[in-house]
């Protein structure tokens, strides 16, 4: 790797298999460092605070937003989400590859304050197929599961706005793809 490597940002709608990729490329390279995010919404079976997500209470999110704290946060189906801005600075200060995994909202947000991001798309293979996976994953009960698919509709219309779209028919080929994406390979 010969430059500082550019911040590289994965988004797409909730279902479609972000963490799924995310989790089979980190296996075989570690080095990739996935920015842990600060979150409002509960945690699942499994999740573990500091591993999955930082989870926050509401109070202490209003300060890491009034503190300047986050690179870009947003409300996402209820929840907030932010990535903290310290870390993500000093991971591609020492030149390592560093992937962020947030909605689009946040993705925007990244375009406008670092201009060399880029900005790639997971998208499902079909509108049917997003809906068997994230009811499927089984993690979310049904009106949750209703304002996730609004919120995909919206994702989906924005994908041109990304430099590039991934299509998530297999896990493999996708986290090969993305990994050459951050130079990796
Ligand atoms: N803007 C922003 N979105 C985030 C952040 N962390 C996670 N998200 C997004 O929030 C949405 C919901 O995440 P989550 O509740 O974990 O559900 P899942 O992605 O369906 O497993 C997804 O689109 C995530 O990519 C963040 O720090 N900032
Ligand atoms: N390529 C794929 N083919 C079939 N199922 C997949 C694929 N990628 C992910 N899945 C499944 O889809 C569900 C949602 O994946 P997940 O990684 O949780 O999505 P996201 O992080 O984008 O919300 C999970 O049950 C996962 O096992």
């Amino acid at each position: 790797m010969s430059e500082r490597p550019r911040l590289t940002v994965l988004s797409g709608p909730s279902g479609v298999g972000k963490s799924t990729v995310v989790a089979h490329m980190r296996k075989e390279h570690p080095e990739v460092w996935l920015s842990v995010s600060a979150t409002t919404r509960r945690p699942r079976p499994g999740e573990k605070h500091g591993v999955h997500y930082f989870f926050v209470s509401d109070e202490e999110m209003d300060k890491l937003i009034a503190n300047g704290e986050l690179l870009e946060w947003a409300e996402f189906a209820g929840n907030r989400y932010g990535t903290p801005r310290a870390a993500v600075l000093d991971r591609l200060e020492a030149g390592e590859p560093v992937l962020l995994e947030i909605d689009l909202q946040g993705a925007r947000q990244v375009r406008e304050s670092m201009a060399d991001a880029q900005l790639v798309f997971l998208a499902p293979p079909s509108w049917e197929e997003l809906v068997r996976r994230l009811t499927g994953r089984g993690t979310e009960p049904p009106e949750v599961i209703e304002r996730r698919l609004d919120a995909a509709r919206i994702e989906l219309a924005a994908e041109p706005e990304f430099d590039v779209t991934l299509v998530n028919t297999s896990v493999e080929d996708v986290a090969r793809e993305l990994l050459a994406l951050m130079d990796v390979l």
